[in-house]
């Protein structure tokens, strides 16, 4: 079929061998020209009336049609592939590839081994969305054409990350998401953040206080040989602290059960809280979804220590280890979800451990990473432009890392006008130069001069001419973070 592509196109295109996929009365595949990517449909007149495109000419009788990598092409394949479709996770490992570019999933697919892990190609929160000036749809779809790329033919998940509107959750659902990671963190209540008085009459005046009085305190658990008891102090603390979360969590819960026909993943994320998670709370905000009907499927928790963007766990290890084992030995005895890791990238010290305590039970999140690699590609063949986005970032850091956790030491990156090109992609080893571009993607991609992309259409330029070392810098990173997990 290449062959007679090829002759009838006089080689002007390059077909992407992995994609060809063919139905009953067409075949499909994708090819790519000095400009662009395209969709070649080659079928009867009927089947390629599904897909917008221009008729190049026939072979064999039936039409070749060049179509746009668009959403109407994408949804006609989804149709006529249900394998392009996401679906609910089957595994008990899954791993979350954000792609912020939305140019990453084909390098991404190729890093899986579907019997082994169960992949989430569309990845994004609702912070990064808004920030790249991208939708539910552009995330979900730039993942299946990455899919249809690659030829992965696994299955796959789309997760609406970091929800904390109603609103989001639901127009997630209708793109088509089977996986939602609601965020009731702005409802968790730090209690050394609030005035004594104020959190003893918010206890004192809540509906919900005396039943919930009754239901836990006096009632023990025992964790690893430890007795844990709810007495009045700690329940209150607890209650205090989560009440107007599970509250959140059950009423977005309803809204999505009301707009999804079909199952979906749910996962309720703590880790951006400021409060570690004890267990004792991990127990109350547990029961208390369970109890109200919530049914999900993962949680995440926020773990001692520092999981900050882009970087490697920065804290007491041994001390995560042992905090790790008592929520694991949790999650047994309630059992029907597991723990979920947000922050994922980079934290190569802690995947071992994370393995080996959850036995690999467990979804793991990365994002920005991806992100970074690209930018060590601009590093590396487009010097002059890296230095441009390297410079813009320093100028937005302090603006674009209010809603992230770092630590970033601007002081200790290196004056990029000092270093040679060659050392340009090295910035991207060093802690803080990772942490100034990976927290300061959204302005530096939704960048403008006179109406104009400043970096995006240039950074997206140089991905596509030097796509093959864009594939191999992510294939190398992301496979590592995979390894890493005993896959
Ligand atoms: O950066 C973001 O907004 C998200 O990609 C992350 O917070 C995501 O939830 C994650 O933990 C991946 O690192």
């Amino acid at each position: 079929m290449f062959a007679e592509f090829q002759h009838l196109t006089r080689g002007k295109f390059v077909p992407y061998a992995t994609s060809l996929r063919k139905s009953t009365d067409a075949t499909f595949f994708l090819v790519r020209d000095e400009l662009d990517k395209y969709l070649i449909v080659i079928g009867k007149k009927g089947i390629c009336e599904l897909f917008e495109g221009q008729k190049i000419g026939e072979i064999d009788r039936q039409d070749v049609v060049l179509c746009a990598k668009n959403d109407r092409n994408c949804q006609s394949l989804m149709s006529l592939f249900p394998s392009l479709k996401p679906q609910i996770c089957n595994a008990k490992l899954s791993f979350g590839f954000g792609d912020r570019l939305g140019v990453a999933t084909a390098a991404h697919a190729q890093c899986v081994q579907k019997e082994k892990l169960f992949p989430i190609f569309a990845q994004q929160s609702v912070r990064e969305i808004s920030r790249t000036e991208r939708n539910w749809l552009d995330v979900l779809h730039s993942a299946v054409w990455g899919v249809f790329e690659s030829g992965y033919d696994g299955p796959f998940g789309a997760d609406a990350d970091h929800v904390k509107k109603i609103e989001d959750l639901e127009s997630a659902a209708r793109a088509g998401y089977t996986m939602f990671t609601i965020d009731p963190s702005d409802h968790v209540k730090d209690p050394a953040k609030f005035d004594k008085r104020e959190l003893v009459r918010f206890y004192e005046e809540h509906p919900m206080r005396r039943t919930l009085e009754m239901k836990y305190i006096g009632k023990s658990f025992t964790v690893l040989g430890e007795k844990l008891t709810f007495d009045e102090e700690n329940f209150a603390e607890v209650f205090v602290t989560y009440i107007d979360a599970i509250e959140h969590v059950e009423k977005c819960y309803r809204a999505l059960r009301a707009v999804c026909k079909t199952s979906f993943d749910l996962e309720v994320s703590i880790d951006e809280t400021s409060v570690p998670t004890t267990s004792l709370a991990h127990i109350f905000f547990v029961q208390e979804l369970v109890r109200r009907g919530v049914e999900f499927r993962t949680l995440a928790l926020r773990f001692p220590g520092e999981w900050q963007k882009g970087i490697d766990y920065v804290g007491d290890i041994d001390l995560f280890s042992e905090n790790l084992d008592k929520h694991v030995a949790i999650v047994k005895m309630f059992t029907g979800y597991r723990l979920s890791l947000h922050s994922g990238s980079d934290k190569f010290s802690v995947y071992p451990i994370l393995a080996e305590k959850t036995d690999r039970t467990i979804h793991v999140k990365t994002a920005g990473t991806s992100y970074l690699e690209a930018i060590r590609v601009v590093a590396k063949f487009a010097p002059d432009l890296y230095r441009q986005i390297h410079k813009y970032a320093l100028s937005r850091f302090d603006q674009d890392k209010a809603s992230y956790h770092v630590t970033t030491e601007l002081s200790k990156i290196p004056d990029v006008d000092k270093l040679e090109d060659s050392e340009l992609p090295s910035l991207l080893d060093q802690p803080d130069s990772r942490q100034l571009i990976h927290i300061t993607y959204g302005s530096v991609l939704t960048a403008k001069k006179e109406g104009r992309s400043l970096f995006k259409d240039r950074i997206m330029r140089v991905l596509f001419e030097h796509e093959a070392e864009h594939y191999d810098f992510l294939k190398k990173h992301l496979g590592k973070h995979i390894q890493l997990l005993g896959v």
